[in-house]
């Protein structure tokens, strides 16, 4: 049974918010900043929670006890180099925001755990007894698989999830190829499918409408 301690999770929040017009990360839902609530599910799976994010100073009043900034770097005609906590570096070209899978692989280049649980920042209907459930799983996941994700009709539910440590090599290769959507990069491996109970808690607060509908 993987546990609290032998997962980290990884929330991303650096996103353009286009379609809500505002930072969704700070949009209160029930008093309660949406980052704040998505980052008290990751810590109740998870014993480090780094948030993934260019702008950390815009969320330091939100920072819980478990929780860690990741600042997103971004270099114009430069590369930056991504040092994977042991073995080799890559080289990762970045310029202005790449989106949420170079975001992910800058926190996933922090993580020592053999699995890690990834969060975007816009889920207001997380619910820890799912996440926990599924961690709970993970030991059974055959040993190929790179994540262990929900699959809805659109294909995979990336960013609520489990990912392998170990496909941080790939990750970045697939990065380097200029590959930035997360279902091209899962397609090449084998996923594991996990049972979906509650499939209300992968709702995305993307739209004024949306956050209208959870109030
Ligand atoms: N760290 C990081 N997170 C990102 C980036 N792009 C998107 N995200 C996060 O990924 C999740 C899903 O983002 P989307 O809703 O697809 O994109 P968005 O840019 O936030 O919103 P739209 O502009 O409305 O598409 C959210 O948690 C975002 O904060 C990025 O470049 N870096």
């Amino acid at each position: 049974m993987t546990t609290r301690s032998e997962l980290t999770a990884i929330v991303l929040a650096g996103g353009k918010s286009s379609r809500m017009g505002r930072d969704k990360a700070l949009l209160p839902v029930k008093g309660v900043p949406l980052l704040q609530r998505v980052c008290q599910s990751a810590e109740s799976c998870a014993n480090i929670v780094y948030i993934v994010t260019p702008w950390p100073e815009r969320y330091q009043h939100l920072l819980l006890p478990d929780c860690q900034f990741v600042k997103e770097v971004f270099l114009s005609s430069e590369k930056v180099k991504i040092q994977e906590s042991t073995e080799n570096s890559i080289l990762l070209p970045t310029s202005h925001s790449e989106g949420p899978l170079v975001g992910f692989a800058q926190g996933l280049a922090k993580v020592n755990t053999e699995w890690v649980l990834l969060l975007a920042c816009d889920l207001p209907r997380l619910r820890v007894e799912v996440l926990q459930a599924w961690a709970a799983g993970l030991d059974n996941v055959e040993g190929e698989a790179i994540a262990a994700l929900a699959h809805h009709p659109k294909g995979w539910e990336p960013l609520c999830g489990f990912y392998r440590r170990r496909c941080l090599p790939q990750l970045l290769e697939f990065i380097n190829q200029g590959g930035r959507s997360f279902q091209q990069w899962l397609n090449q491996y084998s996923v594991k499918v996990l049972p979906l109970p509650a499939p209300e808690m992968l709702f995305n607060c993307n739209t004024p409408e949306d956050l209208a509908s959870i109030q």
